[in-house]
């Protein structure tokens, strides 16, 4: 088995009496994506903060990459390749999709575009932007503001601007949240496509999105995984049918 690219040991988290997070632990892989599951205020978004380094664990520890990054700053993680998509709010609405993505390799790459001509430092930005485009499938629409992109194309950009970070991990929050059918099935092909590239955590409520996708699922419940599978493995659980999610969603 390759060595994880990620690797919670122990993480605890508590918001005054209430634990938010409880001992949890596991590992996402190269290639791999492993999704949180679990019912509403069960702690995915809290434990998702943690990773990225906006909310510090009490307890615990996260390596990445074979690094403790307990300790790091949200900015040095992410230099670190551990990228966080971020919600369609962050996205510059008069701006074109190419410019949106452009913002972030400019952003990840400080000042190493300063010591190329202007022009051919442009150049060189859209190119790396237009490649993220490219993967998500937005080359097409590179020059429409994002303004007028529908609410599916909103999320494909958000994973770009992600992509732009040049992660070797991924965290996605809720990707497929407000999409239609039609475009969860493309954002669900774009999501495997990504697999390939980088490890992904995926907390998804979209239950036969997460059964299509996933490699591994981790349920949480109360801030503590009661069972991490494999989907047969999740969908055959008795404790994770009776506890939370109803037959329905399993079916
Ligand atoms: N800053 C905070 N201060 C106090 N309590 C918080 C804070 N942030 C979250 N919580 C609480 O922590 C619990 C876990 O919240 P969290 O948003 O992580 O759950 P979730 O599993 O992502 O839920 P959902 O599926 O509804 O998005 C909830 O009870 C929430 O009210």
């Amino acid at each position: 088995m390759p060595d994880p690219l990620l690797e919670l040991h122990g993480l605890s988290k508590n918001f005054g009496a209430l634990t938010v997070t409880s001992d949890v632990s596991l590992t996402v892989l190269p290639g791999e994506i492993h999704a949180i599951i679990g019912p509403n205020g069960a702690g995915k978004t809290t434990l998702i903060h943690q990773i990225s380094g906006t909310l510090r664990p009490d307890r615990g520890t996260i390596r990445f990459a074979g690094q403790d990054v307990t300790a790091l700053p949200f900015e040095r993680r992410a230099r670190l390749g551990l990228a966080r998509s971020f919600q369609i709010t962050s996205i510059v609405p008069g701006f074109t999709a190419l410019e949106n993505v452009a913002l972030a390799v400019q952003a990840r790459s400080g000042s190493s575009f300063r010591f190329l001509r202007p022009v051919a430092g442009e150049a060189a930005l859209n190119d790396e932007a237009r490649a993220a485009l490219d993967i998500v499938g937005l080359g097409r629409v590179a020059d429409r503001t994002a303004a007028a992109l529908s609410h599916g194309e909103k999320r494909q950009l958000e994973l770009a601007i992600a992509i732009a970070m040049n992660p070797r991990l991924l965290l996605l929050d809720e990707p497929l949240a407000g999409a239609g059918p039609e475009e969860t099935e493309r954002l669900i092909g774009i999501l495997r496509e990504l697999r390939s590239r980088y490890g992904i955590l995926l907390v998804e409520h979209d239950m036969q999105a997460v059964f299509a996708l996933a490699d591994r699922i981790s349920v949480l419940v109360y801030g503590r995984v009661i069972v991490t599978g494999t989907v047969d493995e999740i969908r055959g659980h008795p404790e994770v049918r009776t506890a939370y999610l109803g037959e329905d969603a399993l079916a």
